[in-house]
């Protein structure tokens, strides 16, 4: 199979690292200084001791179709990243956008659209819903300074097609090649009901930890920081379950979740360590906005958002950071107490 993964930071150098293994045929779109690592050295995977180093193909822009094209970037970015790699994407190549959040293709294949997801229309000019495959990856990745990924788990993900019409022999040839590279892949009966729960888990700490400086950890720890992932937890739930019929795991789920997942700072705390744009459309907005819509405001979440938006500086400071948590507890228990 040929199968490109496009992003070659955190997950689509641990992808490539373990694809590579499977004998399929990668090739790995990246950009500036790391495409030029890339295709000098390789890249390597870390997986807690055991190493995985590969040779990709490496490329500024795809010009061969392939088979499936992993988007291991960030939400925001999906739109300009498949626009550049076009000629790499056939009508018959699956495409796999790997990113967190409220994805695009949510309610395909009705016409509901999934606010802020596809602010240009890219997505839905250049994909067919046939060829996209739905997917929740379950992995813990973040990169040292020489650019090796470094993962604290083993890999699980889940795949489905997002609308009837998929080619099922290409999708289990590509299941097949992830599970013989060390990628734990299945295939999904209910890959929307996947995408709520890893959601809620990302909803509930990746803009906290962004705002505050905490790891998962640090937020199961912590009461105070607990308290606030439980009510945006609580408001997520509340929408999935008035507007989508859905039921989600509960508070001590979450708490047990995030105490197991260590001290691993979110891909959201990396991004504002680095002072990258956040995920914030995709992992917040889109649900706040849909919520809304359903007069059912999340509003804890909102004033998380809302103090991101104004920080000057992420993550928040000593007295601004305690400043900003007594704002949002105090916030949460006004919600909390019977009028
Ligand atoms: N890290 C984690 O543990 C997890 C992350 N996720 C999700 O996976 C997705 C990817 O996250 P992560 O890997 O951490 O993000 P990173 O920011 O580490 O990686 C994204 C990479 O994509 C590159 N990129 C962006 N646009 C393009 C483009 N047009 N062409 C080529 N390269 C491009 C970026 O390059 P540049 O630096 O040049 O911008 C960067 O190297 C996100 O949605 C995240 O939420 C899901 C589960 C766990
Ligand atoms: C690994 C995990 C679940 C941590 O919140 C994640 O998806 C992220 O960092 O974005």
């Amino acid at each position: 199979m040929k199968i490109a993964i496009i992003g070659a930071g955190n997950i689509g150098t641990a992808m490539a690292a373990l694809i590579c293994n499977s004998g399929a045929e990668v090739t790995v779109v990246a950009r500036g200084a790391r495409l030029q690592a890339i295709a000098e050295g390789g890249l390597a995977l870390d997986d807690r001791g055991t190493r995985h180093d590969a040779r990709p193909k490496a490329t500024e822009a795809l010009s061969e179709v392939q088979d499936a094209v992993f988007l291991c970037v960030k939400s925001q970015q999906l739109g300009a990243a498949l626009d550049t790699n076009r000629a790499g994407i056939g009508p018959e190549t699956l495409v796999i956008p790997m990113v967190n959040g409220l994805p695009f293709w949510f309610f395909l294949p009705d016409a509901r659209p999934v606010p802020h997801t596809d602010p240009e229309g890219i997505l839905a000019r250049l994909l067919r819903p046939e060829q996209v495959l739905g997917a929740v990856l379950l992995m813990t990745v973040s990169m040292d300074e020489t650019g090796v990924a470094l993962s604290t788990n083993t890999p699980t993900l889940s795949l489905a097609p997002v609308a009837p019409g998929a080619d099922g022999a290409k999708v289990d040839a590509l299941i097949e090649s992830l599970n013989a590279g060390g990628v734990v892949t299945d295939l999904s009966d209910d890959i929307r009901a996947k995408v709520l729960v890893k959601l809620m888990a990302n909803v509930t700490t990746n803009p906290l930890s962004a705002l505050v400086g905490c790891t998962l950890e640090e937020i199961g720890q912590r009461d105070d920081l607990c308290a606030l992932a439980f009510a945006v937890a609580d408001e997520f739930r509340a929408w999935a379950k008035a507007d989508l019929g859905r039921d989600l795991p509960p508070n001590p789920w979450l708490r047990e979740l995030l105490l197991d997942a260590g001290p691993f700072a979110t891909s959201m705390l990396q991004d504002a360590r680095a002072g990258r744009t956040l995920e914030l459309d995709a992992i917040a907005r889109a649900a706040m906005t849909l919520a809304e819509d359903q007069g059912q405001p999340m509003r804890c979440l909102a004033a998380i958002v809302h103090a991101l938006d104004i920080a000057t500086t992420l993550p928040l400071d000593g007295t601004a950071c305690a400043a900003a948590l007594s704002d949002l507890t105090s916030l949460t228990s006004l919600e909390r107490t019977p009028s």
